[in-house]
C-alpha cells in the first residue's frame, strides 16, 4: 500500500524503499543537475539511493559479526545520520538492540524522527540533534557499550575518527565510509598529506590505493590510543571507499597491528607495486632496479576476514530483501577470493603496454598463474588487474606468451 508522506518545511517528500525500510524523502525530481541526474546534495536533507548498496553490505557485516562474536542486539552508533535509513535499517534488518542516530541539523533530524516512526522502531532507535564528535564523547563518559560505530559523512571520515575510537574504548568495530576519492587516490597530494598523514602519491593502483591508505590511517590512530585493530573488511564500490576495523585494547595488540603497515613502492616505468617496510631502503624495482615511488605508511595485510566473508556469504544468501542481493554477493565473493592475497594487485594492461604487446584477458593471465602453481584471482578494484602470489618475472613472462599479439 502507498504511503502517504509528510511535507517537511514545506518540502514535499515521496516515497522510497530500501531492505525492508519504508521511507519518506526528499522528491529526487527536485534536484536534478543538468545532466538530468538526481543530485542528492542539493536536497534539503541528504538520502542517496546509489548507497543502498554500501547500506546492503552494513547491515549484512552486522548480522554476521555479531554471530561470530555471540553478540546479542548489538549496539550501533550512527553519528552522521541524514535522513536516516541507515539507523532504520540496522534496527529491521540487523537485529540492531540500540541505534543511536545523531545529526548536526535539525531538518535531518526531523526526516529522520518521520522514518523512525513509520518503520515502527522507536524503541530502539534513540535520535538526537547535535555534532557527531560531541555525542561520541558523550558515550565514552557514560561509559555505554557500544558495539559498531558507522561513519558515513560527506567526504573524508578522518575528522571523526579519534571521537569514534573514544566511543568504542578499544572494542568493537569502526565503520567507515569515505568519498573523498580525489585525495585518496592522490589526485590531490596536499589534502592527501594534510588529512590522512601520508606520504601522498598517485600510483596506477589508485583504488587499491585509497582503501589502504584509510585503514592504515584507522590503525596509526588506534594505536596512539593503545588499541589493536585488524581489518576486517575493506573495499572501494562506485566513488567511495568502505572499511571495516575490529578493535581490541592493549599496547601490545597495537604494536602488532603496526607490523601490518607499510609503504607502497611502485615503479612507473614498469607498473609493478609492491611493499617497503622499510621506506629509507624500499629496494630497487624487481625488473629495472630503478628507484620506486612512495606512498604511506599504508596498511599491508588482508582486505578482509575469510570466516567473518563466509559468513556474511551465508547471511547475503538469505537476504533477499537486499536492495542489491546479487550484487552484495558478488562483491563478497569476489573478496573472499581476494582475501589471503596481500601483495598489490598487478594491471596487466600496464604490464602488456611495457611489453607493446596487445593485453590478454586476465581471466586468461589468472587461470594460467594458477596452472603454474601460484594462487591468483581477479580484482575487485579493477577489471584489468589480477591479484596472485606470483613474482613480477612470472607474470611479465605469462602476459608474454598469453598475449593476442604472440598468438600462433
Ligand atoms: C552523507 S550524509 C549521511 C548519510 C547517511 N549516513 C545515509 O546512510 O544515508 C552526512 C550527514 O552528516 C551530517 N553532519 C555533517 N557534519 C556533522 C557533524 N559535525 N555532526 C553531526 N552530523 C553532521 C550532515 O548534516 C549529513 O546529514
Amino acid at each position: 500500500m502507498a504511503m502517504d508522506c509528510p511535507a517537511l518545511d514545506g518540502e514535499p517528500l515521496v516515497e522510497a524503499r530500501e531492505g525492508l525500510a519504508r521511507l519518506c524523502v526528499p522528491d529526487p525530481k527536485r534536484y536534478l543537475r543538468p545532466d538530468g541526474v538526481y543530485e542528492p546534495a542539493w536536497a534539503p536533507v541528504f538520502y542517496n539511493p546509489r548507497m543502498a548498496f554500501n547500506r546492503d553490505v552494513a547491515v549484512v557485516f552486522l548480522r554476521a559479526w555479531a554471530k561470530l562474536r555471540g553478540v546479542d542486539e548489538p549496539v550501533v552508533v550512527e553519528p552522521l545520520a541524514g535522513s536516516g535509513v541507515r539507523a532504520v535499517r540496522y534496527a529491521l534488518e540487523a537485529g540492531a538492540g540500540r541505534v543511536y542516530a545523531v545529526d548536526i541539523d535539525p531538518v535531518a533530524v526531523r526526516l529522520a524522527e518521520i522514518n523512525i516512526e513509520v518503520n515502527k522502531v522507536a524503541d530502539r532507535v534513540y535520535l538526537a540533534q547535535g555534532d557527531a564528535n560531541a555525542f561520541l564523547h558523550t558515550l565514552r563518559s557514560k561509559k555505554a557499550r557500544v558495539h559498531l560505530v558507522d561513519l558515513d559523512p560527506f567526504g573524508s571520515p578522518a575528522p571523526f575518527i579519534e571521537a569514534s575510537l573514544a566511543a568504542l574504548r578499544g572494542r568493537g568495530v569502526l565503520a567507515a565510509t569515505a568519498t573523498d576519492t580525489a585525495p585518496l587516490t592522490g589526485t590531490h597530494p596536499a589534502a592527501l598529506r594534510r588529512r590522512y598523514d601520508v606520504v601522498p602519491g598517485r600510483s596506477f593502483l589508485e583504488k587499491e590505493q585509497a582503501v589502504r591508505i584509510l585503514a592504515g590511517y584507522i590503525i596509526r590512530r588506534a594505536a596512539s590510543r593503545e588499541y589493536g585493530a585488524k581489518v576486517l573488511l575493506a573495499y572501494y564500490a562506485d566513488y567511495y571507499v568502505r572499511v571495516y576495523v575490529e578493535l581490541v585494547p592493549g599496547a601490545r595488540r597495537a604494536d602488532k597491528s603496526l607490523e601490518s603497515l607499510a609503504y607502497l613502492a611502485f615503479c612507473p616505468k614498469c607498473g609493478i607495486a609492491w611493499y617497503a617496510s622499510k621506506p629509507w631502503r624500499p629496494g630497487g624495482c624487481p625488473r629495472c632496479g630503478s628507484q620506486p615511488q612512495l606512498i604511506g605508511p599504508v596498511y599491508a595485510g588482508p582486505l578482509c576476514d575469510e570466516k567473518l566473508v563466509d559468513e556474511m556469504i551465508r547471511v547475503a544468501s538469505e537476504a533477499s530483501w537486499l536492495s542489491n542481493q546479487a550484487r552484495t554477493l558478488e562483491l563478497l565473493r569476489q573478496l573472499r577470493e581476494e582475501c589471503g592475497l596481500v601483495n598489490p594487485h598487478y594491471r596487466v594492461d600496464k604490464v602488456a603496454s611495457v611489453l607493446k604487446v596487445n593485453m590478454p584477458s586476465p581471466r586468461l593471465v589468472v587461470e594460467e598463474l594458477r596452472r603454474l602453481g601460484y594462487r591468483a584471482t581477479l580484482t575487485h578494484f579493477d577489471k584489468r588487474g589480477v591479484r596472485s602470489d606470483a613474482p613480477p618475472d612470472v607474470i611479465y613472462n605469462v602476459v608474454w606468451r598469453l598475449s593476442p599479439s604472440n598468438a600462433g
